[in-house]
């Protein structure tokens, strides 16, 4: 058999233990290069990406190499060595926009900023710097986007990361990491010109430009950039305009090793935007952002809560913690309220009975009774998990243990049947549940570990609850 034979065996035992989403970015971009006595080797994009396989998924890639070349196979990564030589098109260097027309940065015609008051043109980073590295709390969930991130600030004309597209849903932090990177350029290589910009904004200035017949000098402007941050770019969705537009200047820029970084509120693959344009923005890294596991979003919350003077009793913030699950907006919404009560209480009425008032304005549920799907919250939070894993068919001890115990605390807590218990977790028979329960029941007996994470997820139900507030 050859490499593509074996690695195709190894991907489909790997499908069967990772999500795919994760399969599409950990695995599908993998080339199998070579088989030597029982050594495979497998081409990784990047550094960082093979980093993440070793520390992330090397059980899984043990396991289907197992599978796939018995005991003794093991495996070899390379890096691809020819990921910097990606070339900008011929057709931009035709559309006369070849590097050496590109102007001085003190000429900058058509600024598209307007900066009141400012005689030297100059290029407005458009900052906030109170978006920072240091006041990003890392976690499992962005942890991927947050060193690819530091690793552009770090060397952004170097970067292999060349365009980083950092995608996630609402309010977790996409932003945040965009102006980090661009606060932390600016203050390391002062001498760099770095611009944020969203997308609409971009749009709005080109549809200006388009109007008054300066599009090549908006496009000249925007060349003197050396760190392009674009927020947003789903934007270019419908804007066949801005897209072109667009292209030969991330062309241009990239040719020139000038770093962009973008934020998508999806992954590249579902961005509806011209081919070309889509398959240059997959040509860098794409790293996502997840909601924070609980202990995360307390760390998050702890940290804005200490930069805001307010102080916050342990298990107020475990209590909201919890009941927020899908924005990190939303619990800085939290604290605002609560700094306003502050300003009228003091920290000393900040209890669980004001988190309880406040966060009705955020969230329907709170103080509901307990259902499989909080049970099934907190031990996947617990196990820094995700829910789906559960239900999956994944054999891995932790997620075995895990699902075990939510089976166990969901007959506990619930009148849900058997088979109820059995359907919501894979479809798996009422014998299963049943064995989970007495396995439980009898490492609760034997394993002061399980006796004491059962303690502990008992009592974040309870919070779940609202036990204890009113
Ligand atoms: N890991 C984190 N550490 C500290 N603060 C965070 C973290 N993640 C998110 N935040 C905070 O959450 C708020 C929302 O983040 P941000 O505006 O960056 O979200 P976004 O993903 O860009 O959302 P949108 O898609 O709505 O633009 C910000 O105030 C940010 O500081």
């Amino acid at each position: 058999m050859d490499h593509t034979v074996i690695w195709n065996n190894c991907l489909q035992t790997i499908r069967q233990s990772v999500d795919p989403q994760s399969f599409q970015t950990w695995f599908a971009p993998i080339k199998p290069v070579a088989l030597q006595s029982n050594e495979l080797t497998i081409q990784v994009p990047h550094r960082l990406f093979y980093e993440w396989l070793e520390e992330h998924y090397i059980e899984v890639l043990k396991t289907s190499l197992n599978k796939a070349l018995g005991k003794s196979g093991r495996l070899q990564y390379r890096i691809n060595p020819h990921r910097q030589e990606v070339k900008a098109p011929a057709s931009v260097l035709a559309n006369g926009q070849p590097t050496e027309a590109v102007p001085t940065r003190n000429v900058a015609p058509g600024n598209p900023f307007v900066i009141p008051g400012m005689t030297r043109p100059r290029i407005p980073s458009n900052l906030d710097p109170n978006y920072t590295f240091d006041n990003f709390i890392e976690g499992d969930c962005n942890s991927l986007a947050r060193n690819a991130a530091k690793a552009v600030a770090d060397n952004p004309s170097q970067t292999s990361f060349n365009p980083l597209v950092i995608h996630g849903n609402v309010g977790l932090g996409k932003t945040h990491l965009l102006q980090a990177i661009g606060n932390y350029i600016s203050k390391k290589f002062p001498e760099k010109a770095v611009l944020y910009v969203s997308t609409d904004t971009f749009t709005n200035q080109l549809v200006s430009s388009i109007g008054s017949n300066t599009t090549n000098d908006l496009v000249n402007w925007y060349q003197n950039v050396d760190v392009l941050l674009v927020d947003d770019i789903q934007q270019l969705v419908k804007r066949k305009k801005t897209q072109d537009v667009f292209f030969n200047l991330f062309n241009v820029l990239r040719q020139n090793n000038k770093a962009i970084v973008m934020t998508c509120d999806r992954p590249i693959i579902e961005l509806d935007i011209e081919d070309r344009l889509r398959s240059r923005f997959q040509w860098g890294l794409s790293a996502d952002l997840s909601m924070p596991a609980l202990e995360t979003r307390m760390a998050i919350l702890n940290s804005k809560a200490s930069t805001n003077s307010v102080e916050i009793p342990a298990e107020v913030v475990e209590f909201i913690c919890f009941h927020i699950q899908h924005n990190i907006r939303q619990l800085e919404g939290v604290l605002n309220n609560l700094v306003l009560h502050k300003g009228v209480m003091g920290n000393q009425g900040i209890d669980l009975k004001l988190a309880k008032e406040v966060l009705k304005n955020f969230v329907s549920e709170i103080n509901k009774e307990v259902t499989p799907d909080v049970i099934q919250r907190t031990v996947a939070d617990y196990y820094d998990l995700d829910v789906d894993k559960l239900s999956s068919s994944t054999r891995r001890r932790q997620v075995v243990l895990a699902r075990q115990i939510s089976m166990f605390l969901v007959k506990e807590y619930t009148d849900q049947s058997l088979k109820a218990i059995g359907r919501m977790f894979g479809n798996r028979d009422h014998s299963t549940v049943l064995y989970s329960i007495k396995t439980v029941k009898d490492l609760m007996e034997t394993n002061d570990e399980i006796k004491k994470a059962l303690a502990e997820l008992e009592r974040k139900i309870r919070i779940g609850q609202g036990e204890g507030v009113l």
